[in-house]
């Protein structure tokens, strides 16, 4: 049982995922997102955690022939997001994603960030101007790029490149950030900064995260989720987990055991 005061931002209930092929990836998920706290994913490769990260934005409906079964409810409007009636580009404006690789679009600084304010069709450049600057501050960038906002995006660094990611991510003010193992392609300084941040926006947001990385769970997230072959296997209070895990499966995995 994890300790809380945090109200629950989003959950699955019960929840299964078959990709094309029929195989069944999400065993019966359910598992709470508390509000302005950071919950990581670990297990062995393969167990299921992009899986689960991706129905959070419905990113598996870009495949024909994936399919779910269960729910992903948002609160506090009660909406089940896996809902046929549910538009994923909404979902997405709501969940936001940042990926492995950093991956701007072959636009300028500028345009990356104003991208999803497009799609939204704001056309007032004022507040274009004005939501790219606090994205960008949000995304701990913009005394780096404040000066070059019209250069392509791919003349920054790495960690730059995935500071923009994020900032693009935050121009929509989604209520909940997935980050799909964001710092596995950063050198250690960048990859602090990026866990710098991620705790900075827990203050306005909550975040979903993966990782391979054992240490980074334990120093970055609240609550750690265990899974294992599509399965949730433990989930409670990330010091809990590390410290003292009730199934040996858990802390099997977390002493290098296993996996
Ligand atoms: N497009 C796909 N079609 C069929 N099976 C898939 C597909 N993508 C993933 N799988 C399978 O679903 C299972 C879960 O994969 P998933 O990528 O979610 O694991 P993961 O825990 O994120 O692994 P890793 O840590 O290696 O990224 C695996 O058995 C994988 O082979």
């Amino acid at each position: 049982m994890v300790t809380t005061t945090s109200p629950i931002k989003a959950e699955s209930r019960d929840l299964n995922f078959y990709y094309s092929n029929g195989h069944k990836a999400l065993k019966g998920i359910s598992m709470p997102l508390y509000e302005k706290r950071i919950t990581a994913l670990i297990g062995p490769s393969g167990c299921g955690k992009s899986t689960f990260l991706r129905c959070f934005n419905r990113m598996h409906d870009l495949y024909p022939g994936n399919s779910y079964d269960g729910q992903i409810v948002m609160h506090p409007d009660n909406t089940n997001i896996l809902d046929n009636g549910v538009d994923p580009i909404e979902v997405r404006m709501r969940i936001s994603m940042v990926f492995q690789k950093p991956n701007p679009f072959p636009k300028s600084i500028y345009e990356n960030v104003a991208y999803g304010l497009r799609v939204r069709g704001e056309r007032n450049k004022r507040v274009v101007d004005d939501k790219v600057e606090e994205a960008l501050k949000g995304a701990a960038l913009w005394d780096e790029v404040k000066n070059r906002l019209h250069d392509l995006a791919f003349n920054l660094s790495g960690g730059q490149q995935q500071r923009l990611c994020i900032a693009r991510a935050l121009a929509t003010d989604p209520e909940i950030m997935l980050f799909d193992e964001p710092t596995s392609a950063l050198d250690p300084i960048a990859t602090a900064n990026i866990e710098e941040l991620m705790s900075e926006l827990r203050n306005k947001l909550t975040i979903l995260v993966v990782t391979h990385n054992m240490q980074q769970a334990a120093r970055v997230s609240d609550y750690t989720a265990y899974m294992y072959l599509g399965e949730l296997i433990e989930y409670d209070d990330t010091d809990k987990i590390f410290t003292n895990p009730s199934r040996k499966e858990t802390e099997d995995y977390i002493t290098g055991k296993f996996g």
